[in-house]
């Protein structure tokens, strides 16, 4: 067996799904330069840059790479040398010792550096340029580097990979013991990435049986909270126990007797409409009720003075230089008449004049009007049209990511019942993308007496969260509803708007090439697609629109097959970003990323912390929370300290955590549900045939109408009627239309 010891110099290939690695290690006590260096090959749990080693293995000689020991085991010791210590202290493993302070700190305490880190870190502190309260972060980042190696040690033993393994320390840190002993499905719903399967399989490695209650109880809760994420509030039971007994492999019966003992105990809800037992997360249940009653609350009538809006109308009018039609100042008189008033209408059909006017309206009146959408870019664009500051719901309700023990999921708004938002009136834009959570957290910030005027496009794809907000409250007719539907956009030739209203009408479009901004091209070959589709983005659109093949957004129907996503993204790549001398490049979780890449934020993480920059690099504005859709420009990746950094749009600058990064995806390519609220210059949509259900008008129709200049359709013309012909939409189990109803009639009773 041959042994080598030493600090590792260079990592140059490292896989964090398995370990895999090729570091280098150099031995500071060598006496002959040539055994100085050793190339080593083999899988490391948890190593960085720095660490000092004792591999032992079998050297051999590869026939490309030369000389190397295939590791078959290490162990990391504290490294005696001075050299090794200054080395391992100065490698960027801890933030804020670079090299100078490394060598400063070893000169001062020698050998006994790591010994003081450990017992006395206070006297780091006599080192100049060391405070007291770096000395204490310097002190717990050493800690916390030892325990967390400790760990990966232990969470190997349970087969789970290395990336993960950082992730679920970083989550429970010394919990984590405590948590795989006692209910190792909290993984589940903890961790994103790790799966109701994952978590069993960790459980039965843990000894839980297949059948034991507490395994069913969480599969349970599992598909409940996976139902979520396909956008349901509640499943009805019998639909609930059939998937739960075919996930966890057991008796239906076994399940329904443990649904009943979480319903006993609270922790998943019942509701009855007509036959249906719906079930619900607690969580959902009550933001169903909740929300039902503050709108109703909310929804009070207000004196309008008939004359005095008129003439303020009249004057808005003036400014314009048009007059509003009837339906148009229907709308204004029920925004300054009723507590909640929903306007709704395709592109073009006014929606934004009527916020205009309706902002005016009330700034006369002396109100104070706050503006809202539910994305960034969204409200950038209602900013942009109406020249007031709207800003995303989460920043009016004032996100705070700020995470403590006892609240790990981080998320909490300042702006609450306790606090509410100081407004007579808030427009909220896009509605269609707010989901049942983000609905109850901005109810709950209003009091009654501030109005709320929601403004939409029901036609639009419903929320990615659970809920289906918008047309349930339309349904359920506890408000007053403007349905706009003259199309006035001017812009002579334009198909867009045209075509995106005779696709929600169910009428044919004309795919003949004569307009100058609706093209289609007719290819039925994958191949010939995806080369139509690379020319668009590289060379045809970007002149055309005036834009960067970065600004063109591909938008494909699906993530998986030919022409998926994943796969598109991976072939844009090549053409938009290619591989160059310099940019650095790595993967994560089976996908390239590299430097100069456009990506997509895929979840919402209230905790990450982002900051602008100026060019001299000082810090202007800082703020948490990294939404779904989120687009940025991946800026540089870090080695050594094993983060990407990333711009996001308005200078946003973010660091992920190489375990991170399974948050983050490549967005030359999006689904057409993720480009829900954003508008491109130009898009391009690869269609070809798909899933009945997916295939649907609604998805046509949301694509289309994202594009500002020019739409080009790549594809069947045969697949485009269909879908225009498509109605059906996947079923969404949601609650709140007939909780409202239900909360109508008890009023209603109690008159
Ligand atoms: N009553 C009207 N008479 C004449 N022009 C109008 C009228 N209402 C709106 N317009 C004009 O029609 C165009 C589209 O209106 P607006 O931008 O308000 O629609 P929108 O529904 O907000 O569209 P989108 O959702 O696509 O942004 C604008 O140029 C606007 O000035």
């Amino acid at each position: 067996m041959d042994e080598f010891e030493g600090y590792v110099d260079r990592i140059t290939f490292r896989n964090e799904e398995n370990g895999y690695t090729v570091l280098y290690l150099v031995n500071p006590k060598a006496e002959d330069t040539e055994d100085e260096e050793e190339c080593c090959v083999g899988c490391f749990s948890y190593v960085a840059e720095g660490s000092y080693l004792l591999v032992k293995g079998k050297r051999t000689i590869h026939k490309n790479y030369g000389p190397q020991l295939l590791v078959e085991s290490y162990e990391e010791k504290q490294p005696d040398d001075t050299v090794a210590l200054e080395r391992y202290l100065g490698s960027g493993a801890i933030k804020g010792i670079g090299p100078a302070l490394a060598a400063r700190i070893v000169k001062k305490f020698g050998k006994d550096t790591l010994s003081i880190m450990e017992m006395e870190p206070e006297r780091l502190a006599e080192i100049k340029g060391i405070s007291q309260k770096m000395a204490v972060s310097i002190a717990n980042q050493f800690n916390e580097k030892q325990q967390m190696r400790q760990a990966m040690i232990f969470l190997q033993d349970y087969g789970i990979s290395m990336n993960m393994a950082v992730k679920i320390y970083r989550y429970y840190k010394e919990e984590i013991y405590e948590v795989l002993r006692k209910n190792p499905y909290r993984l589940a719903e903890d961790i994103s990435g790790i799966g109701f399967k994952i978590a069993d399989s960790i459980a039965q490695k843990g000894g839980f049986y297949i059948d034991s209650e507490f395994r069913i109880r969480a599969g349970v809760l599992y598909v409940l909270q996976q139902s979520g994420n396909q956008g349901h509030c509640y499943l009805p039971e019998a639909e609930l126990i059939e998937m739960t007994a075919k996930l966890l492999g057991v008796e239906k019966e076994l399940v329904s007797t443990a649904l009943e003992k979480l319903v006993l105990d609270k922790e998943v809800k019942f509701d009855e409409v007509g036959e249906e037992r719906r079930l619900y997360s607690s969580t959902l249940y009550y933001m169903e009720m909740n929300c039902a009653g503050m709108l109703l609350d909310l929804n009070l009538d207000f004196p309008v003075e008939e004359e005095l809006l008129q003439k303020r109308i009249r004057e808005v009018e003036k400014r314009q230089g048009f007059c509003l039609d009837d339906l148009q100042k229907k709308a204004v008189h029920q925004a300054v008449q009723n507590g909640v008033t929903i306007i709704t209408g395709g592109p073009g059909t006014g929606k934004t004049t009527i916020i205009n006017t309706i902002l005016q309206v009330f700034d006369e009146d002396g109100m104070d009007v706050l503006l809202a959408a539910p994305t960034g870019r969204a409200a950038k664009r209602m900013s942009e049209t109406t020249g007031w500051e709207a800003q995303t719901i989460h920043r009016l309700l004032e996100l705070n990511g700020g995470v403590n023990d006892d609240d790990k999921s981080g998320m909490h708004f300042e702006r609450n019942k306790m606090q509410p938002l100081e407004a007579d009136v808030l427009i909220v834009d896009e509605f269609s993308m707010v989901d049942i959570y983000l609905l109850n957290a901005l109810l709950n910030a209003l009091v009654p007496g501030c109005r709320l005027i929601i403004v939409g496009d029901v036609n639009q794809l419903p929320s990615v969260g659970p809920g289906n907000v918008l047309r349930d409250m339309i349904q359920s007719e506890f408000c007053n509803v403007v349905r706009l539907n003259q199309i006035y956009r001017q812009e002579a030739k334009s198909q867009i708007v045209v075509n995106a209203h005779k696709i929600n009408a169910g009428e044919a479009i004309a795919l003949d090439n004569q307009s100058v901004d609706f093209f289609h091209l007719e290819r039925y070959k994958i191949q010939d697609i995806i080369n139509v589709v690379i020319q668009l983005v590289m060379k045809n659109m970007p002149s055309y629109v005036d834009a960067s093949p970065y600004d063109i957004q591909v938008l494909a129907p699906m993530r998986k097959g030919e022409l998926g996503v994943e796969n598109l993204n991976k072939i844009l790549q090549r053409f938009v970003n290619p591989q160059e001398m310099g940019k650095k490049e790595r993967e994560f979780h089976g996908v390239l990323f590299r430097e100069q890449d456009k990506i997509m934020q895929i979840k919402n993480d209230y905790q990450m912390k982002w900051k602008k920059v100026t060019r001299f690099g000082d810090v202007y504005e800082e703020g948490t929370g990294v939404f779904n859709g989120d687009v940025g420009i991946i800026q540089r990746i870090y080695e050594t300290e094993e983060v990407v950094e990333v711009e996001f749009e308005e200078g946003k600058m973010v660091e992920y955590d190489f375990s991170q990064m399974d948050e983050m995806e490549l967005a030359y390519a999006i689904t057409i549900h993720k480009s829900q609220g954003s508008e491109y210059p130009a898009v391009v949509i690869p269609i070809l045939g798909g899933p009945r259900m997916l295939m649907n008008r609604n998805l046509l129709y949301t694509a289309v109408t994202r594009a500002k200049k020019c739409v080009t359709l790549v594809g069947s013309k045969e697949t485009v009627y269909q879908m225009i012909g498509n109605v059906h939409e996947q079923k969404r189990y949601s609650g709140l239309c007939q909780r409202i109803h239900d909360r109508m009639l008890e009023e209603q009773g109690e008159c």
